[in-house]
Parts: C-alpha cells; structure tokens; sequence
C-alpha cells in the first residue's frame, strides 16, 4: 500500500516531509484532512493523532505522527535510495543531531508564529493576527539567522559540507516566510550564505516536485 500523509497538501509541516520522500523516491498520497471544519479533533482521528495535529503517515498500516518522527522514519527506511540524509559516522551524526535541534528551537518556533500570524490566521481561519507576537517573531528570527549566517560561512549546509534531514526540512516553513512580509531567507546583502543555503534548497528538483503536486492538488495555489 503506498505511504499516506494525512494532512493538508499545503500544510508546511507536511510539504517538509513531502520533499523527502520526493528525494528518496517513494511515491505517496495526500488524505485531505479538514482542520476547518475540525476534523482533526474527531474521534477517528484522535484515535491516529492522540494531540489532534496534523500531520499523520500511514506506511502500510504503521501510524506515526510528529513530522521530525515521520522525516527521521523515511530517511532511516530509504537510506539506500537517493541521497543519503541521516549521517551514521559517529561525529557527522552528533553534528546532524546538533543542527536538527537548531532547527527545532531556534527556527521552527518563531517562523511558525510569522506564518500563522502573517497569513493563515486571518485566510483559512478567518481569525484576527496578532500583530505584536507576529512583529516579536520577525525580530527574534532575524536574531536567529544573523547565527546561521556565521554557520553558513563556514560550511556549506547545517552539519557540514553534505546536505542532511536537517537542511531539508527548513523548506515547509521557510517557503511560506516570504508570504508572511519576511524575506530575511533571502537577502543576499545582509546573510549571503544564508540567501545562497536557502536558494538551493528552494531549487532541488525534489522542492519543485512538492510545488506542482500542492498546485495540482484540489486547486490550491502552491506553496
Ligand atoms: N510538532 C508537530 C506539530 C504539528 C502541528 O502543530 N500541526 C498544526 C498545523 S501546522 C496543527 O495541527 N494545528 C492544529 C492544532 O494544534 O489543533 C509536528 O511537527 O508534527
């Protein structure tokens, strides 16, 4: 049976794992999940997804949730097909696990607050932005960046020279920043490495393969 995401196509914290499993090759399906209408509180659901979160994955039966989880599961299942993202060498892991706990507190937090009080809130939930906390989280992600310029400058990507889980999965959040008025990703005058490190992210074939399926899904408009 092929692997399920359930979710919304367009959801960040599935696009990110959606780019993995393009890069691995491992073909997928979407199973809409309406969090408008409060599907992800129902009974069925909760008895997936125990917190009510999207998203979930179904590998053949095999229920996982928490994206890190499902990203970590592919790479580990697929470490022989396409690159190879999750480091085994004892000190490239340690530096691996180093740069995933990075993204996990010092970017993920605050670019979802930007998100959700950027844009998400008031379009799909047609509910009032908080302007303070979405002002509070651009500035204390432009802090967090200014690091990961000096990072950059001296490797190529998060853990080194080589591409990992870690990198990758900064695109479903960082994909959707520009949308909320944050371009700090992408200014090449003020964070070179970091304007460089995400441009080929956002250019991998693998990124662009999530873009046209989100786009070629129910209609939505890509990420
Ligand atoms: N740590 C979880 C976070 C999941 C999460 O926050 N999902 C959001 C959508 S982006 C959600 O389902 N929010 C609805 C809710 O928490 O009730 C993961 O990485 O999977």
């Amino acid at each position: 049976m092929v692997l399920k995401l359930y979710s919304f196509p367009k959801s960040p914290n599935v696009t990110r794992i959606a780019v993995l499993l393009h890069e691995k090759k491992v073909p997928y399906d979407f199973v809409l999940v309406n969090t408008v209408e409060g599907e992800h509180k129902t009974p069925a659901y909760l008895a997936k997804h125990p917190f009510g979160q999207i998203p979930y994955m179904d590998d053949d039966g095999f229920i996982l949730y928490e994206s890190w989880a499902i990203a970590r599961y592919i790479c580990e299942k697929y470490r022989d097909q396409g690159p190879d993202l999750l480091p085994t060498d004892l000190q490239k892991r340690a530096l691996f696990e180093q740069a995933a706990s990075v993204e996990q507190t010092n970017f993920q937090p605050h670019a979802q607050a930007i998100v959700h009080e950027g844009f998400v809130k008031e379009l799909v939930y047609k509910q009032e932005p908080n302007k303070a906390r979405l002002e509070e989280a651009k500035k204390i992600l432009e802090a967090k960046l200014d690091v990961y310029e000096i990072i950059l400058s001296k490797h190529k990507y998060l853990a080194g020279d080589e591409i990992t889980l870690a990198d990758l999965i900064h695109l479903g959040w960082g994909a959707h920043l520009s949308r909320a008025g944050f371009n700090a990703l992408k200014d090449t005058v003020k964070r070179p490495n970091v304007a460089w490190w995400f441009n080929e992210l956002e250019s991998r074939p693998s990124w662009q393969a999530v873009k046209d399926g989100v786009r070629s899904y129910a209609g939505q408009d890509s990420v």
